[in-house]
């Protein structure tokens, strides 16, 4: 990984990298991981595995905001699945390759005005994909390099390690009660586990989204660098990581994680029936178009 490093810091020196279109320490990490293997193709995630490094990074791309649809979960949930199950590949990186957004969340167009047997597969998508980001063995590293409200939250708090651009325009949070809907319990323990029983309260109850200064003083983020620096950034962390013996910190991200993930296990069915019961609601349909609404009014 060092080597990644020292590659990005000869490039961006001499000046070669300034040469190239839309050219940064983010497209340089970018660019470097590209040169090795392409894992993996498919039309809203990319994934590069560096054979030398053993380190994926996966780099959503499905416009304008890479919101979290059935389809999008899915492609993600066989993409960490493919990764867990190769011996070669020790760590990930999150990333967006759209500007200024992470994720917006789960896609609000697929929990509005579709059938009762549509929201249990979606549903049931999203809890995939949290099982095996949060059960993953490898070390997970977020560069959050945009807006991350709601399942983008979500998604970076499953890491291991999270590494946000120093815009303050930038926000991060559960904001569930912004939209008039309840965040289920296992966002709620995610972000316990990562800023504490109070912090969690609040941001619960306020939807608060967290700008990146705040996010890191809670402990939502653990570093704020500059934009571009954000993947590069995250390549050290991993390396520093990846210094630890596998089985040693495998076991320890186990311990920590099991009673949470097994509290979802017990509840997988209940949790599906909640949410369908829940969404089907005309109050939370209701709530949820007002909200789609209000997001294109504030665009006009
Ligand atoms: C009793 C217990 C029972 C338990 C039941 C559980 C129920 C709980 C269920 C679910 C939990 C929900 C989790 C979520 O993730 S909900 C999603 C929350 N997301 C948001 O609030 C983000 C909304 N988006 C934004 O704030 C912004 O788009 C932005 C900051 C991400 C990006 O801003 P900008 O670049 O200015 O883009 P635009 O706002 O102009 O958006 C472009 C385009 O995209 C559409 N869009 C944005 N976000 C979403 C989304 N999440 N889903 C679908 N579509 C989205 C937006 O409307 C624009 O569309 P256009 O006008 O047609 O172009």
């Amino acid at each position: 990984m060092s080597s990644i490093l020292r590659r990005c810091t000869k490039l961006t020196h001499s000046g070669i990298l300034s040469m190239l279109p839309g050219s940064n320490g983010r497209s340089c990490a970018l660019q470097y991981f590209a040169s090795e293997k392409r894992y993996s193709t498919s039309s809203k995630i990319k994934v590069d595995l560096d054979s030398n490094t053993g380190v994926a990074i996966m780099q959503f791309q499905s416009p304008p905001v890479n919101s979290l649809s059935l389809d999008f979960l899915t492609e993600f949930a066989i993409n960490i699945e493919k990764l867990e199950l190769d011996r070669s590949c020790r760590g990930v990186i999150i990333t967006s390759a759209l500007p200024k957004v992470f994720s917006a969340g789960l896609d609000i167009l697929e929990m509005y005005q579709k059938s009762p047997e549509h929201y249990v597969e979606f549903w049931k998508a999203v809890q995939e994909a949290w099982f095996k980001l949060y059960g993953s063995s490898k070390v997970t590293i977020a560069a959050i390099n945009g807006n991350s409200p709601a399942g983008g939250c979500l998604l970076a708090m499953c890491c291991d390690y999270r590494i946000m651009a120093e815009n303050p325009r930038y926000s991060i949070g559960l904001n569930e009660t912004q939209l008039g809907i309840v965040a289920p319990f296992w966002f709620k323990d995610t972000m316990q586990n990562v800023v504490g029983h109070r912090e969690t309260e609040k941001g619960l109850q306020l939807g608060k989204l967290y700008t990146a200064p705040e996010a890191l003083k809670v402990g939502l983020v653990d570093e704020l660098v500059p934009e571009e620096k954000v993947v590069s950034s995250a390549a050290e962390a991993m390396s520093k990581w990846l210094a630890i013996p596998d089985h040693a910190r495998q076991l320890s991200k186990s311990m920590m994680r099991k009673p949470t993930i097994d509290r979802l296990l017990a509840a997988r069915e209940a949790d599906i029936t909640n949410f369908v019961s829940f969404t089907s609601k005309d109050s939370i349909q209701k709530s949820l178009g007002m909200y789609m609404e209000m997001l294109k009014k504030r665009r006009s």
